[in-house]
């Protein structure tokens, strides 16, 4: 059980900054050159100073949060689809979103995907705000089935009946017949774990254990990476991206964890811990914040 007060992060104008995807990939090389050098601890030191500096920045306007939602949900839509090879950019994913306009040329499943990635983020934020809250499966279903649904309502906010396969990587995950059960231990290993390791950590950790058993039969890195949000912003943290130019290092990181002999999941720990600082950096940016 996850129970902190109403942290919501924010930036300033939905008009998108026009460096945002320098910016994003700018950072990106910033993060890969300071990656372990800083402990895990010492990076959760850090997220939490730049959570008290951004809290400091409280209250904010209606209005100017309204603008932080849709600043990260577009954000957020953005890289989570170009990590799983969507082809929109940051501008055709805002144009879709906000003025309904879709990518000429492009997949229609990129629209749809983009559509639906952001129906499942708004309920994303409505869980967060409707306090006290735990993971329950009917949470994570339902961030699936509005992700999923405009794609395929077969397997929509569902779980698998079929075995899945993860290309690329020698881990296989749990037959079908496993899942439901499964999940029900996720659901209390993650509610229990709440309070008892650093919270970015219980939050990486979801993700991972939720892509490990890989519950469905597509859109599983999407609903994890929503999932694990859900946790961070809980918890005041911000909307954290992992950028699509960090894929290698997200991947390896996640089969590091998965591999046969010593599993380790402190460096996806890290890079989420990593990815988490990077996002507060931006708040602190759009909202004017002096952290140095
Ligand atoms: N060893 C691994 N290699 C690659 N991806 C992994 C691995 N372990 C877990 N994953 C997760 O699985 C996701 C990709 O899984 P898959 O290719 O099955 O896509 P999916 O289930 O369709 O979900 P989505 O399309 O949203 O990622 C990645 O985003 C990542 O979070």
């Amino acid at each position: 059980m996850v129970a902190i007060g109403h942290e919501i992060p924010y930036p300033i104008s939905t008009r998108f900054p026009a460096d945002m995807v320098n910016t994003i990939s700018e950072r990106s090389v910033e993060l890969s050159a300071r990656r372990n050098l800083m402990t895990k601890q010492e990076l959760f030191n850090k997220a939490d100073q730049y959570k008290k500096i951004i809290q400091a920045a409280r209250p904010l306007k209606p209005e100017e949060i309204k603008e932080l939602d849709a600043y990260f949900k577009i954000g957020l839509t953005y890289s989570s689809n170009a990590l799983e090879g969507n082809t929109l950019t940051i501008s055709e994913t805002k144009m879709l979103l906000e003025d309904g306009l879709t990518a000429g040329g492009k997949p229609l499943k990129d629209s749809l995907e983009a559509i639906g990635h952001a129906k499942a983020y708004d309920f994303m934020l409505q869980i967060v705000r409707e306090k006290p809250f735990e993971i329950a499966e009917h949470i994570i279903l339902e961030l699936h089935r509005l992700f999923y649904e405009g794609i395929d309502k077969q397997n929509t906010g569902k779980y698998r009946d079929i075995s899945v396969y993860i290309t690329g990587t020698d881990y296989l995950p749990p037959e079908p017949e496993q899942v439901p059960h499964l999940m029900k231990e996720y659901v209390n290993k993650v509610n229990q774990l709440s309070g008892k390791v650093h919270p970015i950590e219980l939050a990486a950790l979801a993700h991972k254990w939720l892509v490990d058993i890989h519950p469905y039969v597509d859109g599983n890195g999407r609903t994890a990476r929503l999932l694990m949000n859900l946790l961070l912003m809980h918890d005041g943290y911000g909307i954290v991206s992992i950028p699509p130019v960090l894929r290698v290092e997200y991947i390896d990181a996640l089969r590091v964890s998965q591999r046969a002999d010593h599993p380790d999941a402190e460096s996806f720990i890290q890079l989420i811990a990593e990815c988490t600082i990077e996002t507060q950096k931006e708040y602190c940016r759009l909202l004017r914040i002096k952290a140095n």
